[in-house]
């Protein structure tokens, strides 16, 4: 389990402050992945190097299964960290090793017997797909098996948390899926808690159990992927749904926005309140998804100029759905 209480970290530029994380608080239990996602400068990286104490926080707390890292000092840290396997987006390996060298390399760090080191690594190269890779050299490897490395590597110690910092963004999208399946599998094997910081939507809507937003340093919304999926106004719910920002259009009559899950995303809602209220509705944009385990729909519907959109939304929430005036919500922007 991975404990983050208010975690800041405050950057001097001369006489300015950076301030790039602001508060950050976060849970992530064993047995589940937690994605972060942000732009560019949302403090992703900060993140992951004041977690791992690579950077010290300027004030807040990371407790791993109830150890408090900013706490500790030298040996009690150095131990502290080995709780944590990290994974970046370029496995980073020594080209000079071969693929079982690089993976035994944090257990001739710590000292580990030969033979014991040995077996670890088999038994990882097996986890990790790569049982008759262990000789080879990581130029002989893809892109994909050398993350796969990187994730064995970072297994050696048996951490209770893996961080992965963009682990799939250089790869391909069919390699992306194989590396994400491997994680997802990884942490009901080993129950990790796991923590990916990401920019693709896509590593979150396939792997995660749970999700932040950060943005500036602070963590603007966040919870199971589930909830934050169902808040029509919520905008990791319509990133992670796909439906475009609004945009004004011309010519056309009132928007109005309508998310509704479980069985009920597939009801025939429009063709229902059209109707009831006696007039077309057209349907501007729309997504349905299959996210952890529940459909979810949210449309962009156009009702014409002289019925009162009011009554559509009433329509549209006595059928069980969620809607509002779309110039309600909040300007969406792509969250990352
Ligand atoms: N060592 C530093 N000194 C001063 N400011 C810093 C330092 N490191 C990061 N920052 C600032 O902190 C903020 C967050 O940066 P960070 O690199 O954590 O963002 P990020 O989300 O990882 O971005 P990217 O995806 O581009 O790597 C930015 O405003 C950045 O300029």
């Amino acid at each position: 389990m991975i404990t983050v209480r208010d975690l800041s970290k405050v950057y001097r530029q001369g006489n300015r402050e950076v301030r790039a994380l602001d508060g950050v608080s976060l849970t992530v239990p064993e047995g589940s992945i937690h994605g972060i996602i942000g732009h560019s400068g949302a403090g992703k990286s900060t993140l992951v190097r004041c977690l791992t104490m690579l950077d010290k926080p300027s004030s807040g707390q990371v407790e791993i299964n109830g150890v408090d890292l900013t706490a500790a000092r030298s040996d009690a840290l150095r131990k502290a960290r080995r709780r944590i396997g990290l994974v970046f987006q370029q496995a980073n390996l020594f080209d000079s090793r071969t693929i079982a060298d690089n993976v035994a390399y944090p257990l001739e760090i710590i000292g580990a017997p030969k033979a014991r080191t040995r077996e670890k690594v088999t038994e990882l190269l097996g986890l990790v797909g790569l049982a008759d890779a262990g000789a080879a050299y990581p130029a002989q490897l893809s892109g994909g098996m050398r993350q796969r490395v990187g994730i064995a590597r970072a297994l050696a110690t048996d951490p209770d948390v893996l961080l992965f910092d963009e682990p799939t963004s250089a790869l391909d999208p069919k390699t992306t899926d194989e590396i994400l399946d491997l994680i997802q599998s990884l942490h009901y094997h080993a129950n990790l808690a796991v923590l990916v910081i990401t920019h693709e939507m896509h590593v979150v809507k396939r792997i995660c159990d749970s999700v932040s937003l950060l943005e500036g340093g602070r963590i603007v919304e966040s919870g199971r992927l589930v909830d934050v999926v169902n808040r029509l106004d919520g905008r990791l719910s319509q990133a992670l749904l796909g439906i475009p920002p609004h945009v004004d259009l011309h010519g056309v009559g009132t928007l109005v926005d309508v998310l509704s899950s479980g069985p009920k995303a597939l009801q025939p809602v429009v063709a229902h309140v059209s109707k009831a209220v006696g007039a077309e509705i057209a349907i501007l944009a729309g997504s349905v998804e299959h996210l952890a385990g529940t459909t979810f729909s949210h449309l962009r519907l156009e009702v014409p100029d002289g019925v009162d959109p009011q009554s559509v939304i009433d329509e549209l929430k006595a059928l069980g759905a969620d809607a509002a005036l779309t110039s309600s919500l909040q300007h969406v922007e792509e969250v990352a």
